[in-house]
């Protein structure tokens, strides 16, 4: 399939609905909002059974609040600096600031205000670990991630550590300070969006190409660039089977996770493999089909792996 016919969940929403709501909620990239608010709770979730308190409590609420307020505001910066490369992709064509809908003061004051505030928000309702960590995910995420798309394709790896922050401020929201258990989240985090990234960057490539976007998959001549990308989706998955297992080593999980996380883990891999077969045939376009279903194994694959270390945890950590 070409990219002229490729089209988005997102970029259906965008055309459906011009409101300003409607636009908003392209500009806050809800999917993805949604997840870095899964794994935030996750975190949150596992720092309070550490303490030995309810994470069902006002202080859940100030979390996933401020951190939604900082994830949409650092989307919608996102969006306004990208707002000429986003035009030029099928993908992103329509969002509301590459079609002037939403004009650049309007989207960057917006932005501002939002991340800011959402962090000043968590500083005085969580803590102020919490405020600066996430403050320094939106600064890492738009002053350097979203720059570099367009000059390295090392970009990937420096976006995975804002991207992996998420579980880390739930833990730090619940516990106040950086412990293993939260670093062992955050690793895992890390290492979970290569996959995703790379099944992602070969949907897209064409896409990439043309707006001089640089990932893996846009090298050249293509036999390449599979080679590459799926060097990198393999690694990935096989590092996430001893890294998924990390809470079970830091006794914050039980064997019951343990036997979780790897059965998920062995699947994640498994799609990577069978991604693999891009190589082959690099220009055959149903290699579009393995791609889709890796993307779609990984984000399966977190919200499970999270639900198994919540339930196990609670079991563990209590009869400890
Ligand atoms: C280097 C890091 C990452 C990059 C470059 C990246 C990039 C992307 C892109 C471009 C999409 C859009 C795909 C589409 O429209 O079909 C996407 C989808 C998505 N991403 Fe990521 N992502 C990264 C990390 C993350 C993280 C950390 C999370 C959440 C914890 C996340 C969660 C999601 C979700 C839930 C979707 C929607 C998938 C779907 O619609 O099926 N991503 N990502
Ligand atoms: C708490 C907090 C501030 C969280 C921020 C969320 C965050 C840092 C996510 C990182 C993951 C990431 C790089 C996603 C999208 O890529 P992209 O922006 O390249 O996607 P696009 O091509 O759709 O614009």
């Amino acid at each position: 399939m070409s990219t002229a016919t490729t089209s988005s969940t997102e970029t259906n929403a965008a055309e459906r609905s011009h409101s300003l709501l409607g636009d908003y909620s392209v500009l806050f990239k809800p999917r993805v909002s949604a997840m870095v608010l899964l794994t935030a709770a996750g975190g949150f979730y596992l720092g309070c059974l550490r303490t030995g308190i309810s994470p069902f409590s006002m202080l859940l609420l100030h979390t996933m609040l401020g951190v939604a307020i900082v994830t949409c505001g650092s989307g919608a910066l996102n969006q306004a600096l990208e707002r000429a490369t986003d035009r030029m992709m099928p993908r992103t064509a329509a969002r509301p600031m590459a079609q002037h809908r939403i004009g650049l003061a309007h989207g960057l004051i917006l932005g501002f205000l939002l991340t800011f505030g959402g962090a000043a928000y968590l500083a005085l309702y969580t803590n102020l670990l919490s405020g600066t960590l996430t403050l320094l995910t939106a600064v890492a995420y738009v002053t350097i991630y979203t720059p570099l798309k367009r000059i390295t394709s090392l970009n990937t790896f420096i976006g995975a550590f804002p991207g992996a922050l998420p579980p880390l401020i739930g833990w730090t929201a619940a516990r106040g300070v950086i412990e293993w258990p939260g670093i062992a989240l955050f690793a895992i985090l890390f290492v979970w969006q290569f996959p995703h990234f790379m099944a992602i960057g070969w949907l897209y490539r064409a896409d990439y190409k043309l707006a001089g976007i640089r990932v893996a998959a846009t090298q050249d001549p293509i036999e390449d660039a599979a080679r590459g990308t799926v060097a990198q989706a393999l690694f990935y998955a096989v590092l996430m089977i001893p890294v998924a297992l990390w809470p079970t080593f830091l006794h914050i999980t039980g064997w019951p996770y343990a036997i979780a996380a790897f059965a998920l883990s062995i699947y994640y891999l498994v799609a990577t493999i069978r991604f693999a077969s891009i190589t082959k045939n690099p220009n055959d376009p149903e290699n579009r089909k393995v791609a889709r279903q890796l993307l779609r194994v990984s984000v399966i694959y977190l919200p499970l792996l999270l639900m198994a270390m919540a339930l196990n945890a609670q079991g563990h950590l209590l009869l400890r």
